[in-house]
């Protein structure tokens, strides 16, 4: 399975249960892995063949920015469904985490799986 990715996409918007948190924009980070094979981007050198990950940054950054969930975990769901329903990614790992948000800890957050996860490519290899 060949993985495109994006680390550290941080975005300001409105998110948390308490009053204040409605007050003012914080910032949260995403990693995204999604799964997506590469080789005919490889062989053509075409981004046509490929899963943009600059076109998925900006789709989620408009998002979130214009979003204003309680809960990471619905804006984890939320994100997740954009990537697979409007990129056709079948299978991603999505970690959500809003820095700071509790002290003494770097960051908080979920880490959601969705979709099927494709074969390895290593069973090719095996077995003799
Ligand atoms: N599982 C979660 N726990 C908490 C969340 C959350 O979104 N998911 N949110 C908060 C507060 O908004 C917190 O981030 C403020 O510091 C608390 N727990």
């Amino acid at each position: 399975m060949d993985i495109v990715y994006i680390r550290d996409l941080k975005v300001d918007t409105i998110i948390g249960i308490y009053d204040w948190e409605r007050e003012v924009r914080q910032t949260v980070s995403l990693d995204l892995e999604m799964a997506f094979d590469i080789a005919e981007a490889a062989r053509t050198d075409n981004i046509e063949h490929t899963l943009n990950y600059k076109a998925v940054a900006k789709r989620l950054i408009g998002f979130i920015e214009g979003s204003e969930f309680l809960l990471v975990e619905t804006m984890a769901e939320q994100a997740a469904a954009i990537v697979r329903d409007e990129f056709n990614v079948s299978w991603l790992r999505l970690r959500l985490s809003k820095p700071g948000a509790v002290r003494g800890s770097r960051d908080v957050g979920v880490i959601i799986e969705r979709g099927d996860r494709p074969a390895s490519g290593a069973a090719a290899f095996s077995g003799g």
